[in-house]
């Protein structure tokens, strides 16, 4: 699904209002009452403050007012006055809420006028939306500062207002909403991390526009849904034999850190390869032909950590490697032989992208086509430090470009940078996966849907969207709080069975 930037969206309004047709007045009155709706369903308060900008976003505020008085609640509408003098469909409802003397309609010309807020009303925040051009100064930064430093929770209407839509916000006033109401599709602005305190929680509302806009428009980014994986997803034929879903190569572990072995190992074995093998220190073999019988193991010469590759990379489909190597002199020195002999495209996570950052040389012996699976502190010992997420995302991109590598960016809304210049973000996951291990079994993931044919490119989008969906089934089954790594990959079948 095409991640749309606030121009375009602006142009999506516009064409269904050309092609439906339909009024832009009703355009907003159908965006008014999708929250409306919502605002009865989940908010107890009788009485609403509702804060008004001039544009389109305080032309859905006046609307939502009106909607509510007419639903028997008590509306306050507070307007930050300003020189503009208001968009037509907000002139349009502002007409017609002044005919209706039951709603007052307070101006806010001052900091003098700022209003005394109730603990038990609720803030509906509909100052600015996708039209903010400029961060908040003035009388706009003081009343966003006096509402987040209010009692009552807050309700954005479109956006917090103060956050832009498709750049950083840092150091902006911005409004802290508990819940955002946003119209039709996810803004960009909701998937970068240094957002997180200002949307709170994020509830799309259908107003209906035209399906067929998106097509028209191109945008580097996109958001991976059900429908995406389930076009990658091959199931497997009946006559199918093991033979026909590669060999994966899992090369994880040292002293005291073989569990990130086995958990890479199972969940390679539970995404489809048809053999796994998996190299460990020679003192892990036990454990591993224990844990997972069903994988073949290949020890190391040395008893804790990875040394030497004493077999031949070829006979293998897809390699993984780097959770719990550690970053000794000797497995650096393996690492370095296996990016040079090894000919078909690698997974590097952990330890492995560790290595390669304190050896940043290493980057230029990557197959086209690896994936290297940083989470935000790796990406940061490979690429440098970055003046905001929306930077870093700009930058796992160019760098995915230049060394024609695909980058997934982990964490809550994981990125996935491809070559090509595109980014895919995952909406699929959860809190409870923010624990050891849960990296691991990404890494096991990936490898095996490469060992199975998928490229890079596929298996990493499909990759991130089960792991994050596994984890949503573990969250179900186990709770948030309690749920373990283990508990992402024994979900791993259940997160498959949606693609059927
Ligand atoms: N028909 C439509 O186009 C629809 C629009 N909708 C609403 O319209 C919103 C977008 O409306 P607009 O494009 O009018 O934009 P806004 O309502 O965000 O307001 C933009 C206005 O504020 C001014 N402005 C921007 N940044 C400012 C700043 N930092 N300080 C002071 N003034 C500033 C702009 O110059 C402009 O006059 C959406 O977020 C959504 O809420 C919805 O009603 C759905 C339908
Ligand atoms: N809050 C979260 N929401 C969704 N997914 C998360 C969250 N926190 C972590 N994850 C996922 O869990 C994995 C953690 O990876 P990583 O940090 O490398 O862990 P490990 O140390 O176990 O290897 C990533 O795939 C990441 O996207
Ligand atoms: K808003």
């Amino acid at each position: 699904m095409k991640l749309l930037n606030a121009a375009q969206i602006r142009q999506w309004d516009a064409f269904t209002i050309e092609h439906e047709p339909i009024v832009s007045l009703q355009l907003m009155e159908r965006a008014a009452n999708a929250c409306t709706r919502w605002l009865l369903q989940h908010t107890l308060a009788d009485v609403y403050y509702i804060f008004c900008g001039k544009g389109n976003n305080g032309g859905d505020g006046l609307a939502i007012a009106r909607l509510l008085y007419n639903s028997g609640k008590t509306a306050k509408v507070f307007i930050l006055e300003s020189d503009a003098k208001g968009s037509e469909d907000y002139i349009s409802n502002f007409n017609i809420l002044h005919h209706l003397s039951a709603i007052p309609i307070y101006q806010l010309r001052s900091e003098q006028d700022l209003p005394v807020i109730p603990e038990s009303c609720i803030i509906v925040d509909a100052l600015f939306g996708t039209g903010l051009n400029r961060g908040l100064t003035g009388l706009a930064a003081q009343l966003v500062q006096h509402l987040n430093n209010a009692q009552a929770p807050t309700i954005a209407i479109d956006i917090p207002s103060g956050l832009f839509c498709d750049q950083s916000s840092r150091g902006q006033s911005v409004i802290r909403a508990r819940h955002t109401l946003t119209f039709q599709v996810l803004k960009m602005a909701f998937l970068i991390a240094e957002n997180e305190p200002f949307f709170g929680l994020v509830h799309l509302m259908d107003i209906n526009l035209l399906p067929a806009f998106p097509d028209l428009v191109s945008t580097p980014f996109h958001i991976i849904n059900q429908a995406l994986v389930q076009r990658i997803y091959r199931p497997r034929a009946a006559f199918a034999h093991k033979g026909n879903f590669g060999h994966a190569l899992i090369i994880a572990g040292s002293y005291g850190k073989t569990g990130a072995a086995l958990l890479s190992t199972r969940s390679c074995l539970r995404s489809g390869a048809g053999l796994v093998s998996v190299h460990v220190p020679e003192k892990s073999v036990a454990i591993m032909q224990t844990g997972a019988p069903e994988a073949m193991v290949l020890p190391d010469a040395d008893a804790t950590t990875i040394t030497r590759m004493d077999y031949e990379p070829d006979p293998f489909s897809a390699i993984g490697v780097g959770p719990g190597i550690g970053t000794g002199i000797k497995t650096r020195f393996f690492l370095r032989e296996l990016l040079e002999r090894e000919t078909s495209s690698l997974v590097l996570d952990a330890d492995a992208l560790n290595i390669i950052a304190e050896n940043p040389e290493l980057l230029n012996l990557l197959r086209p086509g690896s994936i290297l699976t940083p989470h935000p502190k790796e990406f940061t010992r490979l690429f440098g430090t970055q003046e905001d997420d929306f930077k870093k995302v700009e930058v796992a991109i160019s760098k995915a470009m230049e060394f024609n590598v695909v980058i997934v960016l982990k964490g809550h809304r994981t990125l996935v940078a491809l070559p090509d210049g595109t980014g895919f973000f995952n909406i699929s996951g959860n809190a409870g996966m923010a624990k050891g291990g849960s990296g691991d079994v990404l890494t096991g993931m990936l490898t095996s849907l490469m060992a199975q044919g998928y490229s890079s490119k596929e298996a990493a989008i499909m990759g991130v969207f089960l792991h994050g969906l596994a984890g949503d089934f573990a969250a179900t089954a186990r709770g948030m709080d309690a749920m373990i790594a283990t508990d992402i990959i024994e979900h791993i079948g259940k997160a498959f069975e949606q693609l059927f």
